[in-house]
């Protein structure tokens, strides 16, 4: 129960409905319980009057009439107390479901891009639904279902004990029995329920990665095996699945064959007791209808225990998100006004999860208005670079400063509001083009939408669709190639008008025609701006201020293009290699 705590602020956020859901409970229970004693009283009368009491059939029919008209009025409140009970309490579970939800997405939001590479989608998304849906069983049902329990129970035994202590007794004696069944049977549960639920992130995570991939699939032509595989873990899973149910069936026989065992017991001790007139006729049906009346909270011990033991796992997994610390925050509350100058001093950096040092001892300044482009062969921390500058990931040793103050002391809202970034594999969202570009900048107006598409030289296409850039992308929508897919990224970017723009080698599914005339727009576009470009082209790069070229993590050659071509090394290699294939 220790993970559930941490559902407690909600309850204590909505005591009052909840307090007001116990008192219907108890009001309702009250009622229900009150049916085994007008029934008890009406057929001691009868009984009386067969026994030759000083009594009437008159009298006995009127006194049967008014027991009857008052059962029916006591069952009727007693159901509207119960209708009331589920709007109080299952309204309730649906406003905390609502809370978790919208917590558990706040911190997935706020959780750095390193917690997205260490944990799959499937199980994010299941963690946010599937588990969550177990977590509101606990906090609607489940509940209900105890305080229905506790209250009839109590009330239940009271009003037993008062009758006859003696045949209270004998009726409960099963009741140890029960209690050390469910005990056993509910820790069987929870342990194979945590095993179903872990099967379920499997399922969802494998489904999610083959839809995302199926055009690998297809071209690679393994349906089959895929299918074959997903045969695998659904089958693991239903085995697991069924050997939860199997412990989940054995709550019910077990209950009902300890419930009928109390039953013959009130007939056997009660007949005897009313033989040796220690009772009356009466309290044997009313027992009779108290054990039938509790058999259903003991029933469902069982599928509130199992219910609870399923939200334990489940809130165990959403706490261990919810406990994780974003390794990226927000350092400085104030805000910070941001030129573009960038300075990196003595930086090197290792993924944590490869243990790749990716950039080693870099030192470079780069004025803010001025581009850098960076090259280099792939793998050799291209990406690293910009990724730092983003503050997507913190330097493992030395500083980057921006415009001279460390960037960890820069408020991160405000750079990353200053920052246009086109991935090297850039995703558009479903939905129209046009609010696509607009990501950048939510209250732009169509004008600066189609001028910052002219800009990524991507506006030609847009309006050759029939509904232009109303056009949906996505999943039902129209499909972009690669290079238009770049460019819309690239007007997304423009949009924003930040003080720094990062290229990351986003021209390369375009032309050489198309590059010349994005990179002269982006000229105009990016004056006053700081700009990263990366690049495998030395046309990309060669009208930049400064260029560097990494190998390995090291910076190995820097200068401007007419000194690189005037150096032995990399630059001039890869210049005169890609002049021979223009040329050609
Ligand atoms: N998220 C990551 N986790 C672990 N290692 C990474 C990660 N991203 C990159 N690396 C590793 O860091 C090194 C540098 O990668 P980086 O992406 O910076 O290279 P790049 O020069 O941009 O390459 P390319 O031109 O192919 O895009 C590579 O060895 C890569 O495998």
């Amino acid at each position: 129960m220790k993970a559930l705590q941490y559902l407690n602020k909600y309850f204590s956020k909505y005591k009052w409905r909840i307090l007001l859901g116990l008192l219907i409970t108890v009001l309702s229970k009250l009622l229900a319980l009150k049916i085994p004693q007008i029934i008890r009283n009406s057929l001691n009368t009868v009984d009386e009057y067969k026994n030759g009491a000083n009594i009437t059939i008159d009298e006995v029919k009127h006194d049967l009439l008014i027991n009857v008209l008052i059962i029916i009025g006591v069952a009727l409140l007693s159901g509207f107390f119960t209708f009331l009970m589920r709007q109080t309490i299952i309204v309730t579970s649906r406003l905390i479901e609502f809370d978790l939800k919208n917590e558990i997405y706040a911190q997935y939001q706020r959780l750095s891009l390193n917690f997205y590479k260490q944990n799959r989608t499937g199980d994010l998304m299941n963690r946010i639904s599937e588990d969550v849906s177990k977590v509101r069983m606990y906090v609607g049902p489940a509940i209900m279902y105890s305080m229905n329990m506790i209250v009839l129970f109590v009330v239940g035994f009271t009003q037993m004990v008062q009758v006859d202590l003696k045949l209270t007794l004998y009726t409960l004696i099963p009741f140890p029995l029960l209690s050390v069944s469910i005990f056993i049977l509910s820790r069987v549960i929870h342990k194979r329920s945590t095993i179903v639920q872990q099967y379920l992130s499997k399922l969802t995570t494998f489904n999610q990665e083959t839809f995302s991939g199926i055009g690998v699939l297809k071209s690679y032509g393994i349906e089959t095996s895929i299918i074959r595989d997903f045969d695998e873990i659904a089958n693991e899973s239903k085995e697991k699945n069924i050997d939860l149910q199997k412990a989940n069936a054995l709550f019910f026989p077990t209950m009902i064959l300890l419930i009928g065992i109390s039953n013959l017991i009130v007939i056997y001790v009660g007949g005897m007791q009313y033989i040796n007139n220690e009772i009356k006729i009466g309290v044997v049906l009313e027992f009779l209808l108290y054990v039938n009346i509790l058999t259903w909270p003991v029933a469902v011990v069982g599928w509130v225990t199992s219910m609870i033991q399923q939200a334990e796992a489940s809130q165990a997994r959403i706490n261990e998100f919810l406990d994780e610390k974003p390794e990226i925050s927000n350092t400085n509350p104030n805000a910070s006004e941001i030129n573009g100058k960038v300075e990196f001093k003595n930086v090197s950096f290792t993924y944590d999860d490869t243990n790749i040092t990716a950039l080693k001892n870099i030192n470079l300044t780069v004025e803010s208005g001025e581009t850098l482009a960076i090259l280099g062969k792939t793998g050799s921390g291209k990406s690293t670079i910009i990724e730092l500058v983003a503050r997507l990931y913190d330097t493992t040793e030395g500083e980057i400063f921006l415009d001279d103050i460390s960037i960890e002391k820069v408020n991160l809202n405000d750079l990353r509001n200053q920052i246009g970034f086109v991935p090297q594999d850039p995703f558009l969202f479903s939905d129209s083009i046009g609010n696509n570009i607009k990501f950048g900048k939510q209250d732009a107006t169509e004008e600066e939408i189609i001028t910052a598409a002219k800009n990524a030289d991507v506006h030609k296409n847009i309006v050759e669709f029939s509904k232009g850039y109303e056009t949906v992308l996505g999943e039902r929508g129209v499909t972009l190639s690669g290079g238009q897919k770049q460019r819309v990224s690239i007007a997304r970017a423009i949009i924003k008008n930040p003080k720094i723009l990062i290229f990351d080698d986003c021209l390369s599914a375009v032309d050489t025609e198309t590059e010349e005339k994005i990179l002269s727009n982006l000229e105009r576009v990016s004056k006053s701006k700081t700009t990263f470009i990366i690049s495998h082209r030395v046309s990309s790069a060669k009208n930049a201020d400064k260029i560097i070229v990494l190998d390995d993590g090291k910076i190995i050659q820097q200068g401007s293009h007419n000194q690189l071509v005037n150096q032995e090394g990399y630059y001039k290699d890869l210049y005169e290699q890609q002049l021979l294939e223009k040329e050609n």
